[in-house]
């Protein structure tokens, strides 16, 4: 059983309400996430009709005592005072194997409180999309919320047509955001503010309590976190594609996977969301506008901070400045790793800039890259200890996914010149860690949805056991891992509401 605890009751109420979940037709069990329910305390497994019944919302699982959150946002740069949990409940907080507090929440569980014009209820399509992707983040190491559970519904809900409706379960170290910050600081309850920091420092940064300032260590220690998140993110071409500040988690996961999408052909603007009409959420953008959002979070912050007037200002304008220093030191790191160079090697980001421009200008798939570098780096490394000849095909197979194979060359050898000081085989697993075979590519993923809204969960399952294997090199693993051919590509996300 879960043992769910409430810490967050203790907070004063404007931030949250009491709410119940709204019963579903008939919830059925799609996907449970064992490994997950155990590292949460779980010690005997319910049957699937029992977990349908309280991952749908139907019963409630044992002590859970749902409450939907309040937070505002910043929605493409418009502030937008009162979002809140409109399709989610929190049901409470369990504490893990670890000693760490997670938090479990329903999302597409019925109307709140904070649902304004919506139905409270989610299709089938972005529950499926929010499991996998987040679980892959979870498997690769990027901080994630995960997924516990997904339950179809029985009922349909109606967006552009009628569609399968479906419930996910999420847990997240807490789903506090930006936003939530925002929610108390607009309504100008400082006390709510203050309850609500002290809350974040106490569960996630406890060192900043014993800083001169908490708040001002509070906004540093979310800053360098955003800035190693956003880092992995571009490691990967993920494009979040919503980065709204009430999807800013003050925890530093990644949460809400509604437009999200891996970059295929390496472009430094590319753009899936359909409502990102302007670009302000384009893949090269996400580090500037992550520093924005926090800059959003320091303003909720300053009236509780120790110094005043400019003082204050300058204080937290200075801990902002400092992502950018955070942030590139922890790409260099990555850098050097999706490279196979040693991590203190100063040729990294020279050679990964150059890269880049080779991958935009050649049209080359950004994962399939670095997964055939990998090998290259491998066949490289063997052959020096034992004279193996499959490097020539590894090169050539590196080659065969560029339009511009001379450019290609030539980085190749800036690269091998780098990389011969580095072939330990400790570095050929770290750049194996870097570079995942298999990600969840969009048409995959669409492959997956068009599938189980027919019925049919095993495309589900099957891509879903790849890519939380990310680096295995099975035969499977291989099928899954061929980019979208011209007709298969996917060109536009959508929020999934
Ligand atoms: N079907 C819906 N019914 C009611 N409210 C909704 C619905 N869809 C979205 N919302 C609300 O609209 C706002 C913005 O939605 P957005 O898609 O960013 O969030 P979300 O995916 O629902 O939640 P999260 O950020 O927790 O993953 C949120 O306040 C959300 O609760």
């Amino acid at each position: 059983m879960l043992t769910f605890e409430h810490q967050f009751a203790t907070l004063p109420e404007p931030l949250w309400v009491a709410c119940q979940p709204t019963p579903v037709a008939q919830p059925s069990l799609i996907a449970f996430n064992d490994a997950l329910a155990v590292a949460l305390g779980m010690q005997t497994r319910p049957d699937d009709a029992t977990l349908a019944q309280w991952f749908s919302g139907n019963q409630l699982p044992p002590g859970a005592q749902p409450r939907a959150l309040g937070y505002a946002g910043h929605q493409f740069g418009n502030f937008v005072p009162q979002l809140g949990d409109g399709r989610a409940l929190l049901l409470g907080e369990v504490v893990d194997q670890q000693g760490e507090r997670r938090d479990v929440q329903l999302k597409g569980s019925g109307r709140t409180p904070f649902s304004r014009g919506g139905d409270g209820r989610s299709p089938l399509g972005p529950v499926l999309r929010e499991y996998l992707v987040s679980e892959f983040m979870a498997a690769v190491g990027v901080p994630t919320t995960r997924a516990l559970a997904a339950v179809s519904t029985g009922e349909r809900v109606v967006r552009q047509m009628a569609e399968p409706g479906a419930v996910l379960t999420r847990v997240a170290s807490s789903h506090i955001r930006v936003g939530t910050f925002q929610f108390a600081a607009v309504r100008r309850d400082e006390d709510a503010l203050k309850a609500l920091a002290d809350h974040v420092i106490a569960r996630h940064y406890p060192e900043a309590a014993n800083a001169d300032d908490p708040y001002l260590a509070l906004l540093e220690a979310v800053t360098a976190r955003q800035a190693a998140l956003v880092a992995r993110w571009m490691s990967l071409g993920f494009i979040h594609g919503v980065m709204n500040t009430d999807n800013c988690s003050i925890a530093g996961e990644t949460i809400d996977y509604g437009p999200c999408a891996f970059m295929e052909q390496f472009d430094p603007q590319k753009v899936y969301s359909s409502i990102d009409q302007g670009g302000r959420y384009a893949f090269d953008n996400q580090p500037g506008i992550a520093q924005w959002n926090l800059a959003r979070f320091a303003e909720t912050l300053l009236p509780l901070m120790r110094a005043e007037g400019d003082a204050v200002v300058e204080q937290a304008t200075e801990v902002l400045r400092g992502f950018t220093a955070r942030f590139g030191a922890e790409q260099r790191r990555l850098h050097a790793d999706k490279l196979g160079l040693a991590p203190e090697s100063d040729r990294a980001v020279a050679l990964m800039e150059a890269l880049e421009i080779q991958m935009h200008q050649g049209r080359m798939d950004m994962t399939a890259t670095f997964d055939a570098l990998t090998h290259y780096a491998k066949t490289l490394g063997a052959q020096a200890l034992s004279a193996d000849t499959s490097a020539h095909s590894q090169k050539e197979a590196l080659l065969a996914l560029t339009t511009q194979p001379a450019g290609l060359t030539a980085w190749l050898a800036d690269w091998e010149n780098a990389q011969q000081a580095s072939q330990q085989s400790e570095r050929l697993e770290a750049m194996r860690r870097a570079n995942p075979v298999v990600i969840p590519r969009n048409h995959r993923i669409q492959e997956v949805i068009d599938a189980a809204v027919e019925g049919d969960f095993a495309p589900f399952h099957t891509l879903l056991a790849a890519v939380t294997q990310p680096f295995d090199e099975s035969a499977e693993a291989r099928r899954l891992a061929v980019p979208a051919t011209e007709s298969e590509q996917v060109l536009r996300t959508f929020c999934g509401t």
